[in-house]
């Protein structure tokens, strides 16, 4: 039998507080999810009104550098979807399951284990564990639990992150930096941005951070949110998900509609994060997506946020100006852009507009 809501207290001190996270609740075998983390109509998706045939391009990496075609449909892809999947990127297949069961192995651990890595716990602030987005400043809770590591040096990965997942987790940061490499040179390539000299790279990928989630199974997903609508403040990033399925893209040509992002095994999502729809001044578009939580399983995604460097200032383009295009976004602190962000519940492109040159 599951217990009543009361036998567990407050919600949000046995899911936040204590470190349980939703995973624990999602274990204690109850039938409906809670009052909290029930959303308002307009915030449900259910995976019937998502649209399966009209899916984001899957790009084959293999020919990047014979095939300039290959460079021209990345940037086509961040034009009109913002969302598209790599194959043949590089990365051992074999590899991305370790990432997926790291993650797994790390969520295994009991809460007392996983309670030393929460905001008031953490030995640094580049772990965090926590779960849903900013339990404090949401009406509603979304169903996910994570662990977000902010890379600093290999050296610090490697004494402060958590040792069920750390080797993983660096080893994953490495392994993709070719692809991700190859994704900025092709898109500035599509800018007329020549060279990527040391202030564009710390503009473009100066800072990178992973987040391990983890979606418990959950009893009414038509009634709560894995992730709920926003889109990304990185430049771009690179999501591995496992083989559930979930993560929905919200169309550009079309009112309201959704796109779901079909899990390919060995394939990696992309997108285009706020950064550099800034940055190239609205020409790639980053796009708002949503996680949709599953009754039957639970589910893992292992997305690598590539970021302006946090001292930076960012701002759409020279080469991207020059022909006389008016700039529609200004130049803005990304440390007070990235603050804005978490400062508010997911709500849809709304962080965008802190950025956007007024009319
Ligand atoms: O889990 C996913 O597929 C997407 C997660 C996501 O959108 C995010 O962490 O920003
Ligand atoms: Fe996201």
């Amino acid at each position: 039998m599951a217990p009543a809501m009361s036998e567990l207290g407050d919600i949000m001190d046995f899911v936040v507080r204590k470190g349980n996270g939703v995973k624990g609740l999602s274990e204690t075998g109850l039938e409906t999810v809670p009052k909290q983390y029930v959303q308002p109509m307009e915030e449900r998706l259910d995976m019937n009104n998502v649209v399966n045939q009209d899916s984001i391009p899957v790009i084959d990496m293999s020919k990047y550098l014979e095939d300039p075609k290959v460079a021209e449909s990345i940037c086509l892809a961040a034009e009109k979807w913002g969302f598209f999947q790599v194959i043949n990127h590089g990365v051992p297949i074999e590899f991305l399951d370790k990432v997926e069961e790291a993650t797994r192995q790390f969520f295994r651990l009991p809460a007392e284990a996983k309670l030393k890595y929460t905001k008031e716990n953490s030995p640094t602030c580049n772990v965090r564990y926590g779960t849903s987005f900013i339990p404090q400043a949401e009406t509603c809770l979304e169903w996910k639990d994570y662990l977000s590591l902010l890379y600093v040096s290999e050296e610090e990965a490697s004494s402060f992150w958590p040792r069920e997942c750390r080797k993983q987790a660096i080893e994953f940061m490495k392994l993709t930096e070719p692809v991700i490499n190859r994704l900025i040179e092709a898109l500035m390539k599509g800018l007329k941005v020549k060279e990527i000299d040391e202030r564009k790279e710390s503009l473009l990928m100066g800072s990178k951070r992973i987040n391990l989630n983890y979606y418990p199974m959950c009893p009414n997903p038509e009634l709560t949110v894995g992730v709920g609508r926003h889109s990304d403040v990185s430049t771009l990033t690179v999501l591995l998900q496992d083989d559930i399925g979930g993560l929905c893209v919200r169309l550009l040509d079309e009112e309201n509609s959704w796109a779901h992002v079909p899990p390919i095994s060995g394939s990696l999502v992309i997108n285009i994060g706020d950064a550099l729809q800034i940055m190239s001044n609205g020409r790639y578009k980053s796009v708002e997506h949503r996680v949709i939580a599953n009754e039957k399983r639970s589910r893992v995604s292992v997305p690598i946020f590539v970021n302006p460097g946090a001292s930076n200032m960012i701002g759409p383009f020279a080469e991207v100006l020059k022909n006389g295009e008016k700039a529609v976004y200004k130049q803005v602190w990304y440390k007070e852009y990235v603050k804005h962000f978490f400062r508010k519940a997911h709500d849809g492109k709304k962080t965008i507009e802190y950025a956007m040159v007024s009319k």
